[in-house]
């Protein structure tokens, strides 16, 4: 007889967390596990809550309830190091001639760029970029950037160190098909070679559906429902946490 696969233990869990802000409930009791070396896609309507989860599991904000990183990591400080995080939106000011090895090489090396930035700094530099296929970038300004490019270096530099969660706001957003599903597809190597855990914010329903091993779905600031997507993105699912309705191309893209 063939045993069923044991579930993924989770790598954080959270228990009643809620979060205010500006005096608001924004999150109100989210339970929910985040599976170990898996995939798991935040979705909702704007203004659900999901940057403010993305937040509260990076200690930007004070929450109630439990967040309990089963690896080891002492979530108490003030940036948990075993997280690497890409925000919704970077705002850089266009006045500033950062090239994209500026921009790594400061957060590499911690020192003032007027001392240069030295071979060993540039190699890695190099070597991040190569790991997500923007390597033909290192010299380019980085308010010349793409979006899709743009993503993929913040995507770079939240691979190192190697983190054991990887959390992504809407990591593709206005990005086109293409670069869309390239993105997704990038992600899914990244998770499958590292098997770093992944958290990631999404509007796309098909690409969730093609890549995401779980999906939670807020609503309000609550869970309305959780699990895998072929049994979450159902029709009636999705009219409960979007309030409309919604059809999916049952398929699931190659990776
Ligand atoms: N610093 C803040 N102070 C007060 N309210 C805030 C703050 N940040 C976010 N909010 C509010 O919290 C709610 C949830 O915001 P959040 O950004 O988490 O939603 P979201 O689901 O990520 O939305 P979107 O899909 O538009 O990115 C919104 O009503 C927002 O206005």
């Amino acid at each position: 007889m063939i045993k069923p696969e044991a579930p993924a233990p989770p790598l954080v869990s959270l228990r009643n967390l809620s979060v205010e802000l500006g005096g608001r409930p924004i999150l109100r009791n989210v339970t929910a596990d985040i599976k170990r070396g898996t995939i798991t896609a935040l979705i909702g309507l704007n203004g659900s809550g999901k940057t403010t989860l993305l937040r509260a599991l990076v200690n930007e904000y004070p929450h109630k309830g439990e967040i309990k990183f089963h690896c080891g990591h002492d979530h108490s400080k003030p940036y948990p190091e075993a997280i690497g995080y890409v925000p919704q939106r970077l705002t850089l000011d266009a006045r500033l001639p950062l090239t994209v090895g500026d921009f790594l090489a400061l957060t590499l090396s911690r020192r003032p760029l007027f001392f240069g930035i030295s071979k060993r700094t540039a190699a890695k530099s190099l070597e991040m970029l190569k790991r997500v296929d923007v390597d033909n970038c290192l010299n380019r300004p980085v308010e010349g950037l793409s979006g899709g490019q743009l993503q993929r270096v913040l995507l770079a530099l939240a691979l190192e160190p190697q983190p054991e969660l990887l959390l992504l706001d809407e990591p593709a957003a206005g990005i086109d098909f293409g670069g869309l599903k390239k993105f997704y597809d990038l992600i899914a190597t990244i998770n499958r070679e590292t098997g770093v855990t992944v958290l990631l914010v999404s509007h796309d329903l098909n690409m969730v559906q093609a890549h995401a091993h779980d999906v939670l779905c807020l609503r309000g600031g609550a869970i309305q429902c959780q699990g895998p997507p072929g049994e979450v993105l159902t029709p009636i699912n999705m009219s409960l946490v979007f309030g409309a309705e919604m059809s999916l191309f049952p398929h699931r893209f190659s990776s």
